[in-house]
């Protein structure tokens, strides 16, 4: 940070950064695992950084949240048992817990810090945190699944980025420990990243989900602070033939009014809408 300025430089997108004007500086520390920083901005609330790249921010983290949990969720019909991998900030439990179907609800988070700040600097999304139905783990995804077979309805991986602690949840056999994890019919949904960025390493991800599942899918969403102001998610079902590409479930529109900022159904379908390069990507 200086002149005032926090800048999200970062090799995973040379060349660019996203600036983001600091009002104070809120927590410093170094953890097990990486460096976390909070800070209030002047205009996208309080932010929190790890390892020197934003993972979310109060004006947009909706936006990630609500799509990579209901993505999944509402392409499924009867989600009970449900997995988080990473999700220390409490957003996707958050969301998960908006559906009545949900009986069992785990988050395996490899940083208790990242867990306490939430809850210390951002309310808002440790809200998730507050419901008898939640269990949390504190350790890594890739052992915690090791020994779990036929267990979860949907398993959502909230990931940094493929550098530092989230490195191995971007590796193939993360994937089939995935699947071994899944119930019949189950689901997964994993931060994707961006088109405009990572196109290659999201065609090598699709390229070992297709050896896995037989339905995978793209999406998208925008989200102001994150690299190139947009996300994806990996989206697969054991289930042949599903498609994921529309809900199966949906809230009415005043649900949906009151339940979300971002997603509904229209925006369900329009996030699998791919640009031209992308999906001449994808046909390779
Ligand atoms: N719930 C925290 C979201 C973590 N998602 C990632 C953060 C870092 C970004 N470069 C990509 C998304």
């Amino acid at each position: 940070i200086n002149d005032g300025w926090f800048r999200e430089k970062e090799t995973l997108w040379p060349g660019q950064a996203m600036c983001l004007k600091v009002k104070e500086i809120l927590h410093v520390e170094k953890s097990l695992y990486q460096d976390v920083l909070v800070f209030k901005s002047e205009t996208y609330g309080t932010v929190l950084v790890l390892d020197g790249v934003i993972q979310c921010t109060e004006r947009d983290e909706f936006s990630y949240q609500e799509m990579i949990t209901h993505l999944a969720m509402n392409s499924h019909p009867d989600p009970r048992k449900v997995l988080v991998i990473g999700g220390g900030d409490g957003g996707v439990l958050r969301e998960v817990i908006k559906h009545d179907s949900v009986e069992e609800l785990i988050l395996c988070e490899i940083d208790e810090a990242v867990i306490r700040v939430s809850k210390e600097y951002l309310p808002g999304m440790a809200v998730g945190f507050n419901n008898d139905k939640v269990k949390v783990v504190i350790g890594d995804g890739f052992p915690f699944l090791a020994d779990k077979v036929n267990s979860f309805d949907v398993i959502i991986t909230d990931a940094s980025d493929p550098v530092g602690p989230a490195e191995s949840l971007f590796q193939a056999k993360y994937f089939e420990l995935m699947r071994n994890a899944l119930r019949p019919g189950g689901i997964i949904s994993t931060q994707g990243e961006c088109q405009w960025l990572h196109l290659s390493l999201i065609k090598e991800v699709q390229t070992y989900c297709r050896s896995l599942f037989p339905v995978v899918e793209y999406a998208f969403t925008t989200i102001p602070t994150y690299p190139s102001g947009q996300i994806g998610f990996m989206l697969c079902c054991l289930e042949e033939g599903h498609n994921l590409r529309k809900p199966i479930r949906r809230f009415t529109p005043e649900q949906e009014a009151k339940l979300f900022r971002y997603y509904n159904a229209e925006v369900h379908e329009a996030a699998f809408v791919l640009p031209q390069f992308t999906k001449n990507a994808f046909a390779e």
